[in-house]
């Protein structure tokens, strides 16, 4: 059982809960009172480097990063900087998340919005877009092919944008057989939890053109930005340094701007 077998059972119980609570035809008829998804996608075209900034407490890795007890004060300083779109992880177990972190701060920002968390099932991505995500991330490691394909179809025919997150080549050349629009390389093994640094460098020349490439994990600064920008990303999704700096604004400003040929 990997790291991430386990959390994903953990991430099963707590949905059963909420799919008591709340059945899916009724998350379904919900759907209809949510304003259309935005498109992230442009943000990620340049100029400039696409800033994923991610609302994170903990996690498995770590354990505990930031107490972040307004969720939103912190996402206005990340839309001030310039984010391509807000990650909000909402997984609770391991990372201390919560729906409700999603849906406090949609009502908050007009910046595009990714659901953070381990979906596995079309319940996870109805909940996704019923709460305002804009984004959806699904985690090849944690899926089979039909179901990877039928989470992926379901949030497109949702007007979302899918975050297809890899770490190895065999993973890459699964994803590379979807209609790929944002294919994310992840540093950190989410079996093992360890960061390889040269994950991206390795996988990045695989990706089918036309995806635009964000690079995940232990991004500590404007330095490893230029270096994946080097390698080929559009964009990056940065968590750890964000919530631990004291100027998240300015931080997210300045990886933005890589690229963009601007003196910081
Ligand atoms: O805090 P970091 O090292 O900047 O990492 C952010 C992000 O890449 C990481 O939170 C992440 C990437 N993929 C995930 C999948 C599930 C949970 C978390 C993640």
């Amino acid at each position: 059982m990997t790291v991430l077998d386990d959390i994903v059972a953990g991430v099963r119980e707590d949905l059963a809960e909420r799919e008591a609570l709340v059945p899916l035809a009724e998350l379904r008829a919900r759907l209809g009172d949510v304003a259309p998804a935005l498109d992230p996608l442009p943000g990620f075209r340049g100029p400039g480097t696409g800033v994923i900034a991610e609302v994170k407490r903990r996690s498995p890795s770590k354990g505990h990063l930031a107490d972040i007890p307004d969720p939103v004060a912190l996402a206005q300083q990340y839309a001030a900087g310039g984010a391509a779109a807000i990650s909000v992880l909402t997984e609770q177990r391991r990372f201390g998340g919560s729906l409700g972190d999603l849906v406090a701060v949609r009502a908050a920002v007009d910046v595009p919005l990714l659901r953070k968390d381990f979906v596995v099932t079309d319940y996870q991505v109805l909940e996704a877009r019923a709460a305002g995500a804009d984004l959806v991330l699904l985690i090849v490691a944690a899926l089979d092919d039909p179901t990877l394909h039928r989470l992926h179809d379901l949030a497109r025919d949702l007007g979302m944008t899918v975050l297809v997150e890899v770490h190895d080549e065999a993973e890459t050349e699964r994803a590379a057989a979807l209609d790929l629009q944002l294919l994310g390389v992840n540093a950190r093994d989410l079996k093992t939890l360890e960061v390889h640094a040269d994950t991206f460098g390795r996988l990045a020349p695989l990706a089918p053109a036309g995806a635009l490439l964000v690079a995940e994990s232990g991004i500590g600064g404007v330095a490893d930005v230029e270096r994946y920008t080097g390698e080929g990303a559009h964009g990056v999704l940065v968590g750890e340094t964000l919530v631990k700096g004291g100027d998240p604004a300015g931080a997210v400003r300045a990886m933005a701007a890589v690229g963009t040929g601007a003196a910081r």
